[in-house]
């Protein structure tokens, strides 16, 4: 014969302690519910919730009372006895409209705070009161109550478990009462030694047909102040009818890694840091919505990861993305703003999203050489745009490339490369390139042949300082006449590997140097010298040979300073070296004079 399983009622409870929720205060809300419920169940005009804290109550119990629908007997044994049983399901297991309760164990999460729950229920349309009395061993009791209650509704008791009384008194309770049940369209009252208090009296503005326009606006600001403690920059109505989801993002002054978002469920709170409300690119929003009929995990602390919030989620992006547009077009001021707090989300954004790309493209400022200008003006004057993928390249080239009035962006910020790659693939006409900073050295002009043979001697010494090195040297004519070397490596060759000889070539002369530096590297960094530069004109005129290595040092020490390169132990040595070789030999020659 099939036999019942024995269900370990201390087991279950300890679970749900541990694993279910995350604290025991969740007994108030699962009391709150079910009374809240049972309102909904009965519906007539009478309609309250009392909570009693145990050190307002006389016997020293905290009680939730409600007018709602009730039990009968035959209800105390389906759904108050049966683990698991629940009256908010219909025949086929689905929620039934319009209830918070679904899985029939939120009862249980009074086991986290007491040993005994006493119910008193009257069935509305019953003349009987009846007690239930449910113990944490497992065991209960069905009998008529000693009591008779006036109305049809319910009341059920707690006595504190021994050093958990703070849980069920007044300060907490109240507490608790306005963070989970503020917004509920019920009547909610909190006992006080000589009051009753209201607390649920707040409407969503969205629900509040009696603001509108300016009105809803300042209320929905009131609220992101309230319960996000920020004061918005923007804010944009969401509305799912689908889900019955409705509320607002609200856009923060600040930016944030990453947005939690706070959620209602039939009016009662469920989480504060909901992750999967809006999609992962909408970090620079956080929400307010109350929901209708998204579902809720069996905590009831967040959503239900499902296929309904991933519909709902697409959706609620759809509207942020079109808000977004919106407004810039008929705000580019604001847009401007949002922009300047929030382009790192932004940015995330029109990695993934076309429309997000344009208006990113059209509105995002970007540091170039041509000047700081949105990618859509850039690339209207420039055909092709250029672009160095980490700031320490920029900076490499920006000064030569924008006096050649070559555009160069500097994409060195998260997502910048991204979305280069993304608009040249996403719009015909728009050609981007990396520009590695060797690659710079094709856009500055060969030297007139005159000026190849004036510099000859200064390329020859050059090629001679820098025979141990994979270092090559060239001679250019660019502007800035004023700039008289350039030295171009890519962020490849500059981290190539220093470390090994380092020690051993720290203090060394110039020949252990030069010697010890042997390096076969198929990309060179080059040494560019300018043709134009007016005292390397002068140099070069000059015969004395000694007297062009040593300018050469100091001005390769001088590439080396301005260009932030890594530095390998030759450089190192030059660097250390070079100036004070100068200075010594132009004293040396200031003495004979
Ligand atoms: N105050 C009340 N008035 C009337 N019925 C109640 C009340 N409290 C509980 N019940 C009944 O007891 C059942 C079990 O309640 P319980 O809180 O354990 O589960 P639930 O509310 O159905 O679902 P969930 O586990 O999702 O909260 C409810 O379905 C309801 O029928």
């Amino acid at each position: 014969m099939a036999q019942n399983f024995h269900v370990d009622l201390g087991g279950i409870v300890d679970l749900l302690g541990r694993h279910l929720y995350s604290t025991p205060r969740v007994y108030l809300r699962e009391l709150v519910q079910n009374a809240v419920d049972a309102l909904t169940a009965r519906s007539t005009d009478e309609m309250a919730v009392t909570v009693t804290p145990c050190d307002v109550a006389a016997d020293g119990r905290l009680q939730v009372s409600d007018t709602g629908i009730g039990l009968t007997r035959d209800d105390i044994d389906r759904v108050l006895s049966t683990i698991g049983g629940s009256s908010k399901r219909d025949e086929l297991g689905f929620s039934r409209e319009g209830f918070l309760g679904r899985f029939g164990i939120g009862l249980l999460s009074c086991f986290l705070v007491t040993d005994e729950v006493e119910i008193i229920t009257r069935a509305d349309g019953s003349e009987q009161t009846l007690r239930w009395l449910g113990r944490a061993d497992g065991t209960f009791d069905v009998t008529d109550a000693d009591e008779r209650r006036e109305q049809p509704g319910t009341d059920v008791r707690l006595a504190p478990r021994p050093g958990q009384a703070e849980l069920l008194s007044a300060d907490l309770v109240g507490h608790l009462l306005r963070h989970y049940a503020a917004h509920l369209p019920h009547r909610i009252r909190l006992r006080t030694a000589d009051d009753l208090i209201d607390v649920a009296d707040r409407r969503f503005c969205w629900d509040d047909p009696a603001t509108t326009g300016a009105d809803r606006r300042a209320a929905a600001i009131e609220l992101c102040r309230e319960e996000l403690g920020f004061t918005p920059i923007d804010l944009i109505p969401l509305s799912d009818p689908g889900t019955g989801t409705r509320g607002y993002a609200f856009v923060p002054p600040t930016p944030s890694g990453r947005s939690t978002h706070r959620v209602y469920a039939h009016n009662m709170l469920v989480t504060e840091n909901e992750p999967n409300l809006l999609p992962e690119w909408a970090f620079f929003v956080r929400a307010v919505v109350n929901t209708d009929h998204l579902k809720l995990t069996a905590s009831r602390e967040s959503l239900q990861d499902d296929d309904d919030l991933a519909e709902a989620r697409d959706r609620l992006g759809d509207q942020l993305r079109s808000w977004l547009l919106r407004t810039a077009q008929t705000h580019p001021g604001r847009m401007q703003e949002l922009l300047a707090v929030h382009h790192l989300g932004m940015r995330a954004m029109a990695v993934q999203d076309e429309a997000m790309l344009d208006l990113v493209a059209r509105f995002l400022p970007f540091e170039s050489t041509v000047g700081t200008a949105s990618l859509d003006d850039l690339l209207a004057d420039h055909p092709t745009l250029h672009y160095c993928d980490n700031d320490g390249d920029y900076r490499q080239v920006s000064q030569i490339a924008g006096a050649q009035r070559l555009a160069v962006i500097n994409a060195g910020h998260a997502y910048d490369v991204e979305i280069l790659q993304r608009l040249q693939s996403a719009r015909a006409e728009s050609r981007t390139a990396r520009l590695d900073p060797q690659d710079l050295i094709g856009y500055l002009a060969e030297p007139a042949p005159a000026d190849r043979e004036l510099f000859g001697t200064v390329l020859d010494q050059a090629g001679a300082m820098l025979a141990r090195t994979d270092v090559r040297t060239e001679l250019r004519s660019f502007r800035p006449e004023t700039v008289a070397v350039l030295l171009l490596a890519s962020r490849k060759d500059a981290v190539r590997a220093v470390e090994d000889d380092l020690a051993e070539q720290a203090d060394g002369a110039w020949a252990a140097v030069l010697s010890g530096l042997q390096r076969d590297l198929p990309n060179h960094p080059r040494f560019v010298i300018n043709t134009d530069h007016p005292d390397l004109r002068r140099l070069a005129g000059s015969s004395d040979t000694e007297l062009i290595t040593l300018a050469l040092r100091a001005l390769y020490a001088h590439a080396l300073a301005s260009g932030r390169h890594r530095l390998t132990p030759f450089d190192a040595t030059v660097l250390q070296q070079a100036l004070p070789d100068l200075l010594r030999t132009t004293l040396d020659l200031q003495e004979l004079r």
